[in-house]
């Protein structure tokens, strides 16, 4: 790995019963760098991200996080610094208000006591006020979570994101469910906030606008396996129409 390689994905394959979600898939990402993970449903997006967050383990191959395979992180509390993500349906409480949402990015680092003492009376409130801020909802500090919008909800999410501050941050999906003026303000908030840390972000998306208008990079995935890899002034509709073609394939060998 060179000083700037932050992430290395090496010869993955991950099955879910004899069905091959990712195949054999290499590639390495810079620090900083802004990947948007395109392909049709079900080419293994959600699946890469999942093993990067390591909710899911790899049948073979390995993932080295700055220099360091995934499966020595034995830590979560260590292993919630170097990377987070937002889920498609963004993982909120909807009882909890939103400033114990928003320090749920910090549960990692605070012992059961503080954690449980956290859910009567929010600890580090001003950490939970600057997210807040910087996402531009910090009057919904004590609303209860259930009470926000979709767009207002994925802002708690980023909120989070920002007191959990990992160097990576992986978005699945960050606003499929959102409304497209909603999607493309959490979308240039998201590609900000990453900027300005310079934090290294992977993010599937489906919308190729969005790739194209705010992404360094683009990696194709198509039946698990790298499409294309290419820097994104270099994608091309041939490119786009083929790894969105319907070929049959046959993945069950
Ligand atoms: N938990 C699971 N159990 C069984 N098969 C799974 C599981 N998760 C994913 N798969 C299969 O792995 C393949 C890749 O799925 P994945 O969710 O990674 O695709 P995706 O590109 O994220 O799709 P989408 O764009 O629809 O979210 C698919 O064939 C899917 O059916």
């Amino acid at each position: 790995m060179t000083s700037k390689e932050i992430i290395k994905f090496k010869n993955i394959t991950k099955k879910f019963k004899g069905n091959i979600a990712l195949s054999s898939l290499s590639f390495n990402i810079n620090k900083g760098e802004l990947v948007a993970l395109i392909g049709p449903s079900g080419s293994g997006k959600t699946t890469l991200l999942n093993l990067l967050s390591k909710i899911q383990t790899a049948n073979t191959g390995d993932i080295f996080i700055e220099n360091t395979n995934i499966k020595d992180y034995k830590s979560n509390k260590l292993y919630a610094k170097k990377v987070g993500m937002i889920r498609q349906q963004f993982d909120l409480i909807d009882e909890l208000t939103v400033i114990n949402n928003v320090l749920a990015g910090r549960l990692n680092e605070w012992n059961i006591l503080k954690s449980l003492l956290s859910l009567i009376i929010p600890q580090e409130k001003k950490l939970a006020v600057n997210a807040l801020k910087r996402v531009g909802i910090e009057e919904k500090l004590f609303a209860k979570t259930s009470t926000l919008s979709g767009g207002q909800q994925q802002r708690v999410a980023l909120a989070r994101l920002l007191v959990q501050n990992p160097n990576i941050i992986l978005a699945d999906e960050p606003v499929s469910s959102l409304d497209p003026t909603r999607a493309e303000d959490v979308l240039s908030l998201l590609i900000s906030l990453a900027k300005e840390n310079n934090k290294t972000l992977i993010t599937s998306i489906h919308s190729i606008k969005y790739a194209k208008k705010y992404f360094d990079r683009v990696i194709g995935l198509r039946n698990g396996e790298l499409f294309f890899d290419l820097p994104v002034n270099e994608l091309n509709e041939g490119l786009l129409t083929e790894l969105y073609s319907l070929k049959k394939v046959n993945n069950n060998e």
